[in-house]
């Protein structure tokens, strides 16, 4: 049996996963997620995917579990040469979505697989074309709750879809998981895909 571990407790990941017909388990991992100074969007989601994987392995192993496969992600959004995370507040969500629509911005994110001493890792970016949050829509799209927890402070798969015009790349990236560049760290990997 091919075990795959997913080092993610985002439940979009999992999703996406099941969308392609896999059925991780899930492992909850806590990593650092601060910035270091003067990090590259690349380089900061790279580094938190492939954290993420290894501390995986580490609680997999401390668990007893035999050969598995563990994946791991990390999203975020470059815009105006800033890299955004969740918005702490209000205030913060209106300071983050004035800097979306200018024109565009990225979203970034890093995947790592590790399997046996192998790790295997790459960055997806998306371009995405978003339109302004009207001032008098901005509270009740925060009070709506789906802002939070997401990067950029929205979610392309919910209520954030009407400020959307278009996107340049893989849509599943900017969901939290780019699935073609994914299962080809997984065949990489030799992990059967469906069995
Ligand atoms: C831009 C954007 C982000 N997001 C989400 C994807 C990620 O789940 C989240 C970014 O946070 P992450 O830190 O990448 O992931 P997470 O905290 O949800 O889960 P974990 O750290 O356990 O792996 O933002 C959307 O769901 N839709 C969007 O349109």
């Amino acid at each position: 049996m091919a075990r795959l571990l997913l080092a993610s407790t985002s439940p979009r990941r999992l999703e996406l996963l099941r969308q392609i017909g896999l059925r991780p388990e899930v492992l909850r991992v806590d990593i650092d997620e601060s910035v270091r100074p003067g990090e590259a969007a690349a380089d900061y989601v790279l580094r938190l995917a492939r954290a993420k994987a290894e501390a995986g392995r580490a609680q997999a192993e401390a668990a007893g579990y035999g050969p598995a496969w563990v994946l791991a992600a990390d999203t975020t959004v470059l815009a105006g040469g800033e890299i955004l995370g969740k918005p702490a507040s209000l205030d913060d969500a209106r300071r983050i979505w004035a800097l979306l629509p200018s024109p565009d911005h990225q979203v970034l994110t890093g995947v790592a697989l590790v399997h046996g001493d192998r790790i295997l890792s790459r960055v997806v970016s998306t371009a995405v074309d978003f339109l302004p949050i009207p001032a008098q829509e901005q509270e009740a799209y925060w009070a709506s709750g789906e802002p939070q927890d997401k990067a950029g402070g929205y979610a392309i798969q919910g209520r954030a879809a009407l400020y959307v015009a278009g996107i340049r790349g893989s849509y599943s990236n900017v969901v939290g998981l780019p699935l073609a560049e994914t299962a080809a760290l997984l065949r990489q990997a030799d992990h059967p895909l469906w069995e």
